[in-house]
């Protein structure tokens, strides 16, 4: 296989905790250099999925490649193409903002003469040249979230991927984390493939989106063609947002959102950087 073509493409990939079904046969494709969003509430298996396409999960059920790599048969190939954000913290407080970066930049090998650079590229490029040699645990967490970013780009990426990247963030904080992502992916022309839960962010950021419920994708598309298609369909001259769309698909199961386990492990991750 070439590194052409798509950035990810899953085929019927389906994964399980023992007898609980995460993701039920998930098929989805994101263009190269395509800001891509998977969306859903608490549990809908979004985490799952993409910690399948960065080959954290195996893949027991389907076929997941990535630029044409497949993620079970060709795992360190995989693995040089993306960075990935997790929810969890990412980040060391004992360390600076710039050995956090030079961190990653060794792990992920960094040619040793290109590091220095590259590592103040990165904080550069997210914002804290400045509070680089600070400690992280001086941060605030809208920082920290940039930290982790620049861990992410330091190896610069073809694909980077990015879980619940705003959470527990202010407003002021979450428009900066993504005009620093999408700023980045202008110059790099770089894919990058996000879960949130937050659809005014998805409408504003992302080129398309899948709503995903239960493990499954319910409904795939621009936000402009999500919405337009339920105006259609109502017919009753309202302007419906993407909130509206992921009520028509998913029911009810929006408003329950997920299971108890879910909801902690999401406040967990909105305190940690709060
Ligand atoms: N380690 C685990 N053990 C058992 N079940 C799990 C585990 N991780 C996730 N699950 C279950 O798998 C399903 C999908 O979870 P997943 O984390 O993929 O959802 P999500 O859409 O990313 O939600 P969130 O926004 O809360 O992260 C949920 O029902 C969840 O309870």
């Amino acid at each position: 296989m070439t590194d052409e073509g798509d950035a990810v493409a899953c085929t019927g990939l389906r994964y399980s905790f023992g007898a609980a079904t995460a993701v039920d046969g998930l098929d989805l494709t994101v263009a190269s250099g395509e800001v891509f969003g998977l969306l859903g509430p608490n549990g809908a298996g979004k985490t799952t999925a993409i910690r399948c396409v960065t080959t954290l999960l195996p893949v027991p059920s389907g076929m997941v490649r990535v630029f044409g790599h497949d993620v079970a048969a060709d795992r360190m190939a995989v693995r040089r193409l993306l960075g990935y954000v997790p929810q969890q913290l990412s980040a060391d407080a004992s360390l600076t903002g710039r050995e956090n970066v030079a961190l990653f930049a060794r792990v992920f090998d960094v040619p040793r003469r290109e590091r220095a650079a590259r590592v103040g590229q990165a904080l550069e490029a997210v914002g804290l040249a400045e509070a680089a040699d600070r400690m992280a645990s001086t941060f605030s967490g809208g920082m920290v979230r940039r930290l982790e970013l620049a861990q992410a780009l330091v190896s610069a990426p073809r694909l980077l991927i990015l879980d619940e990247p705003t959470i527990g963030l202010d407003p002021i904080a979450r428009t900066s984390v993504w005009e620093h992502i999408m700023a980045v992916r202008a110059a790099s022309g770089m894919t990058v493939l996000v879960t949130t839960h937050y659809m005014d962010e998805a409408d504003q950021y992302c080129d398309r989106v899948a709503l995903m419920h239960q493990g499954q994708v319910r409904a795939l598309g621009t936000p402009d063609d999500l919405t337009d298609d339920l105006r259609a369909r109502r017919g009753d001259g309202s302007s419906p947002t993407l909130e509206d769309v992921f009520r028509d698909v998913a029911g009810s199961g929006l408003d329950e959102g997920g299971e108890f386990r879910d909801v902690r492990r999401t406040r967990n991750t909105a305190s940690r950087v709060g």
